[in-house]
């Protein structure tokens, strides 16, 4: 299990966390879900241990923590396969067999034979996010951090990765903490949705959810997404207008959607 317990962080004395407690347990995928520079992604540097918290503590009994960040952070000089299968080389696994389990990934991920062989700059961004994407799963993690890392995928692409990744990490038993901004996102493949308020961030809500990833009826992410928004602490915090009459509220239902959820296509 992954404990945050009473997290606070401040920058140059301006507080971005004010006392965060949180808890994400083996085979759940938890989506942490707040407002652009809310501290969402200082959250997650913090449970990865790669910054210190001013109070609080975090405690991580997951044996393999893997991150993946909002961009794909690629060795330039090596190949989509030698990327995907870099972390395996730290832990000790032969060349032949690292790159045989990171192409296993790779071709998971929608990679062809051509393209295992390309460096960075020859890859789209959407194909260097899966790199990264894949060199997190291939170390087959017990716990996997990831920081908005769809949010640079065309729309298709990302419900696919959605998919994959509830199949490949939460379906294995892995847990996963998944920042976003993207509600409906956070509906198509959280088992709770943790809410934060604007700055200095705290949990406004922690809602348990029933994911909407692979769901045939695209319409479905959308209407949980309405769903979400209509709890009053998580409009709030997510910056959407104050609760409006009803007739106004059913003139204006989609209108939250637009301005926290990307337009399709995005
Ligand atoms: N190293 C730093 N030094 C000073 N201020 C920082 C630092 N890192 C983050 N901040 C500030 O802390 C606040 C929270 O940043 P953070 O990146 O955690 O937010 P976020 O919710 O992940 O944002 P976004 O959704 O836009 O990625 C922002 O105001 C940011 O400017």
């Amino acid at each position: 299990m992954l404990v945050l317990d009473g997290l606070s962080l401040s920058f140059g004395g301006a507080p971005v966390l004010a006392g965060i407690d949180l808890a994400v347990r083996p085979g759940e995928l938890v989506v942490i879900l707040g407002r652009s520079g809310c501290g969402k992604t200082s959250l997650l540097r913090l449970a990865a241990g790669m910054v210190g918290a001013d109070a609080g503590r975090v405690a991580n009994g997951f044996s393999r923590t893997a991150m993946v960040f909002q961009e794909p952070r690629l060795l330039p000089w090596a190949d989509a396969r030698d990327n995907a299968a870099f972390a395996l080389k730290a832990q000790g696994v032969r060349r032949g067999a690292r790159r045989a389990a990171a192409e296993a990934i790779l071709r998971r991920l929608g990679f062809a034979d051509g393209d295992l062989s390309k460096r960075p700059a020859a890859l789209s961004g959407g194909m260097q996010q899966r790199v990264a994407i894949a060199r997190a799963f291939a170390l087959k993690p017990d716990l996997v951090l990831m920081d908005e890392p769809f949010s640079a995928l065309d729309v298709g692409l990302r419900h696919d990765l959605q998919s994959l990744l509830r199949a490949e990490v939460v379906g294995a038993g892995a847990a996963a903490l998944f920042v976003t901004h993207d509600v409906t996102e956070a509906v198509r493949i959280a088992d709770r949705i943790v809410v934060l308020s604007p700055r200095p961030a705290r949990v406004v809500a922690d809602l348990p959810q029933v994911p909407l990833a692979g769901a045939s009826d695209p319409a479905a992410a959308y209407e949980a997404a309405a769903a979400l928004l209509r709890h009053p602490e998580v409009e709030r915090a997510l910056g959407a207008p104050s609760a409006p009459s009803a007739p106004a509220r059913q003139a204006t239902e989609a209108l939250p959607l637009a301005r926290v959820a990307p337009a399709p296509g995005r």
